[in-house]
């Protein structure tokens, strides 16, 4: 006898001994080898065994001629998982039933009694067609998941990594050295000082760089779609699961995948994640078959997962798994070097965008380099371009930067926080929302645009200091 074959089918007839003979004679074929006689059956057997191939009955006892239950239950099969193939059977056959049954979407026609020989020509040539079938439709569902995915998030940075303080380059020689190697890659550092852009320069300089960087905002999905965007899910496995999908390390194998904000994830989501990284597979939500997957990994935090361990809020040996290197990027006010080349850069950018032509006054700069950024590179960015659009003549006015941003401003000249009472980031960030939110009247898009923060940043804020 030849080796059993990889695949799974499953026969429906409500004929017990069809249902023995089509087992008999396939289960020397192939490995899975399901039968039933209630096709009601059909949905759950289909996804509990990784179904490819049905030999469907087209008439059971309720309608036992006219092969209109068979046609039900066909077009249920196509709807649920349109990489099966199916092959209808009756005892009754004629030309006309088998024209309509290949005309509603069955691969082929058998008439009972078959023989052995046809039958096996005809299913093995049904599993060639579903392998045809799942191929494609898994190219289909890779280039619809990487669309969205790179739509979203990685159209690639709109702006260079910049920095000329020792401390930018000591970070710009860690990311040449350990992009070269698959090792996993923390980026931590406060909000709004390039982990995104670091994420982006360490793929570019892997040798992965041909592969797409896929990323994913932790503290931007629902407790209850984490699984599925990260490992995908199959069509029905939840209500919303209308049809199959590729999840985000699936997406990334061969290329990198970045997880952002990593430390607002839940425990029970960490210990998922970990089971996944040290598998190296994932298996779809509502799935049977494991997937296996080759990425790098990049993650980033603003918040200190090493005293998050100490609180129990992150996990230690998911810590050491995603450490291997650290690269922390230094806040701006501890590099105020950076901060003259940073701002040339974004009015550069800004005035062409606007069309303008404006120029910095020395002691404008000056005032810039001393003020503290809470906000860090993103907040300068956004100060720069709300100072152009705003500005009257040549000169850059930047009364809108520092006035805007009164609650935390400095004094031009004088050494950052000597006007502030207490140097506690955390609470000068929440005085800094309180004073946008009350500025615009309550508007949290608005705010957290003054505040150079995107939206799901504003609201992880919120919530972090019950705002
Ligand atoms: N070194 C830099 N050179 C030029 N632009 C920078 C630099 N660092 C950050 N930016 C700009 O600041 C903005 C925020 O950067 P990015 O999204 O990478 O920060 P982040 O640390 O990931 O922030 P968050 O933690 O809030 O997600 C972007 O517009 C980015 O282009």
């Amino acid at each position: 006898m030849s080796a059993k074959q990889p695949g799974a089918i499953l026969v429906v007839d409500d004929n017990p001994d069809i249902l023995i003979a089509a087992r008999l004679l396939l289960k020397q074929h192939y490995q899975v080898v399901k039968t039933t006689d209630n096709p009601f059956d059909i949905e759950d057997m289909v996804r509990a065994h990784g179904i490819e191939v049905i030999l469907l009955d087209m008439n059971f006892n309720r309608d036992a001629i006219s092969g209109q239950e068979g046609f039900y239950w066909l077009k249920k099969i196509i709807q649920q998982d349109p990489s099966i193939v199916v092959l209808l059977m009756t005892a009754y056959g004629d030309i006309q039933l088998a024209v309509d049954a290949i005309k509603a979407g069955a691969a082929d026609f058998i008439a009972k009694p078959w023989q052995n020989e046809q039958l096996l020509g005809a299913v093995a040539a049904a599993f060639a067609h579903a392998k045809d079938k799942q191929q494609l439709g898994k190219l289909t569902r890779q280039t619809q998941g990487l669309n969205q995915a790179l739509t979203e998030s990685s159209t690639g940075p709109a702006f260079d990594f910049l920095g000329q303080s020792a401390a930018m380059q000591q970070v710009f020689a860690t990311i040449d050295k350990a992009a070269q190697s698959d090792a996993n890659i923390l980026i931590t550092g406060e909000s709004g000082t390039g982990k995104e852009l670091a994420a982006h320069a360490i793929h570019r300089a892997s040798l992965r760089a041909a592969q797409p960087m896929i990323s994913l905002d932790m503290g931007a999905i629902s407790d209850t779609l984490f699984e599925s965007e990260l490992f995908g899910h199959k069509k029905g496995a939840f209500t919303d699961a209308k049809s199959d999908k590729i999840g985000r390390f699936e997406l990334a194998s061969g290329g990198s995948l970045f997880l952002d904000e990593l430390g607002n994830l839940p425990l029970q989501q960490q210990a998922t994640l970990l089971a996944a990284l040290q598998n190296r597979c994932v298996t779809p939500v509502g799935g049977t078959k494991a997937i296996e997957v080759d990425i790098r990994l990049i993650c980033a935090t603003n918040d200190n997962l090493q005293q998050a361990v100490n609180e129990g809020r992150f996990r230690q040996d998911l810590l050491y798994r995603i450490n291997t290197v650290e690269i922390r990027l230094p806040p701006l006010r501890e590099r105020s070097e950076d901060i003259p080349l940073l701002v040339n850069y974004y009015l550069t950018h800004f005035a062409h965008k606007y069309k303008r032509t404006l120029r910095i006054a020395e002691q404008d700069m000056a005032a810039l380099c001393g003020y503290a950024w809470p906000g860090n590179v993103r907040e300068l960015a956004h100060a720069i371009e709300r100072a152009v659009i705003l500005s009257d003549g040549d000169r850059l006015d930047i009364s809108s930067v520092l006035g805007a941003n009164s609650a935390v401003q400095s004094t031009p000249g004088k050494g950052p926080g000597d006007d502030y009472d207490t140097f506690d980031l955390e609470v000068l960030e929440q005085r800094a929302i309180r004073a946008a939110l009350k500025h615009y009247q309550g508007n949290v898009s608005h705010a957290a645009k003054a505040l150079g923060l995107t939206r799901g940043a504003m609201y992880r804020r919120l919530e972090k200091y019950g705002l």
